[in-house]
């Protein structure tokens, strides 16, 4: 049996809505899916899309099994205030965190095999007081994890990033060769581990303009990727690059590759979320824990109104259950 724990993310968002369509239909019968979040939010969200759910209180005392369909699995985290769809409250900031905070214990004690993470609302936190940047930061903090890496999934499209949630004026002081060594540490030794993947051939990308320019745009590649990829290379990684971006994101150049390493957020995401919105998966590596998440945010737009696509969260699912069953 693999034992899941899912957290329902932002009550406002589309978070409930895919929840509960992942709910209605019966896992495979080797998972055991376990919702952490409000009970009485997610019934009145599924009368809102007139689906007619069962609750079962969570009982970590109870061996491990697949729940009925139609019928959610629910680690009760009571939320202060039940928001409507696409009107977040940030006084359900800390109960959001403390859900989260449950199924990483979870992870911890074994009672549960990996983490899958519907949207939050970073915003809505920050906007509680809390400074919180995204799952990725947050998690690799609640289990004292130094450096931790984001990739996304879409396929064969493997893009992880040298530096997460950062105002883009900040990204060029937070490259470092150290920092960079060690991301291709953990990316190459997680495709190993965890992807099966026996000698992983990463590609990483220049910062500037057509990598720089041989230092006439920049000198991010010539200062500190360049020396990064040394030092990786030093240590036994297939790496290539500096590579300019723009064109490292071509079929053609993409094929000899297991992976991307984007140095900043806008410059991977969009790429593959063109690739493959909607079926993509977020995966954080270098975490003690399995934790993948959808590829998509709150959507508020969408929220109560039945046309939320659940497949990223059905397929980070998936690919959470492949982690757990490579791992064993
Ligand atoms: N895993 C996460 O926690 C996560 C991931 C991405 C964004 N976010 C957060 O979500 C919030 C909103 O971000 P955004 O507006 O940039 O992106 P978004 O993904 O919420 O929405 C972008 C567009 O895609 C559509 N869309 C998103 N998910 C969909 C789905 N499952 N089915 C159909 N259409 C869908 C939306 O309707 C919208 O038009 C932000 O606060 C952001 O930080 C969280
Ligand atoms: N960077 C992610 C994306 O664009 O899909 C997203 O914001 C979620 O990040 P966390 O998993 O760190 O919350």
């Amino acid at each position: 049996m693999i034992r899941l724990a899912i957290t329902v993310g932002e009550p406002a968002g589309i978070g409930p809505d895919i929840c509960l369509e992942l709910a209605r239909t019966a896992p495979p019968g080797d998972l055991e899916l376990t919702f952490v979040g409000d009970a009485g939010h997610l019934l009145g969200r599924a009368a809102a899309l007139g689906q007619a759910v069962r609750i079962e209180p969570f009982d970590p005392h109870q061996p491990a099994a697949a729940a009925a369909p139609d019928t959610l699995r629910v680690w009760q985290v009571d939320l202060p205030r039940s928001p409507p769809p696409g009107r977040p409250d940030p006084a359900n900031a800390l109960a959001l965190l403390e859900g989260l905070d449950h199924a990483v214990a979870g992870c911890l004690d074994g009672r549960f095999d990996a983490i899958v993470t519907a949207p939050l609302d970073k915003g809505v936190i920050c906007d509680a007081g809390i400074p919180f940047s995204g799952h990725t930061e947050y998690l690799a903090a609640r289990t004292g994890t130094a450096q931790v890496v984001m990739l996304l999934v879409a396929g064969t499209l493997r893009v992880a990033l040298a530096t997460t949630h950062l105002p883009l004026r900040q990204v060029p002081d937070a490259l470092t060769i150290d920092g960079l060594t060690g991301t291709l540490r953990i990316l190459d030794h997680d495709l190993r581990s965890r992807f099966g993947i026996a000698r992983p051939r990463i590609a990483v990308c220049g910062l500037n303009p057509h990598a720089g320019e041989r230092g006439h745009l920049g000198r991010e590649e010539i200062d500190v990727i360049g020396p990064a990829i040394v030092a990786g290379q030093a240590l036994g990684l297939d790496l290539a690059g500096p590579l300019p971006a723009d064109t490292l994101f071509t079929p053609a150049r993409l094929a000899p590759f297991d992976a991307v390493l984007a140095m900043y957020h806008d410059q991977g995401l969009p790429v593959l979320k063109y690739a493959g919105f909607g079926q993509a998966v977020n995966v954080t590596l270098g975490l003690p824990i399995i934790r993948s998440s959808v590829d998509h945010g709150t959507a508020y737009d969408l929220a109560g109104s039945g046309k939320a696509d659940a497949g990223s969260l059905r397929a980070a699912v998936t690919l959470a259950a492949e982690l757990v069953r490579a791992g064993r």
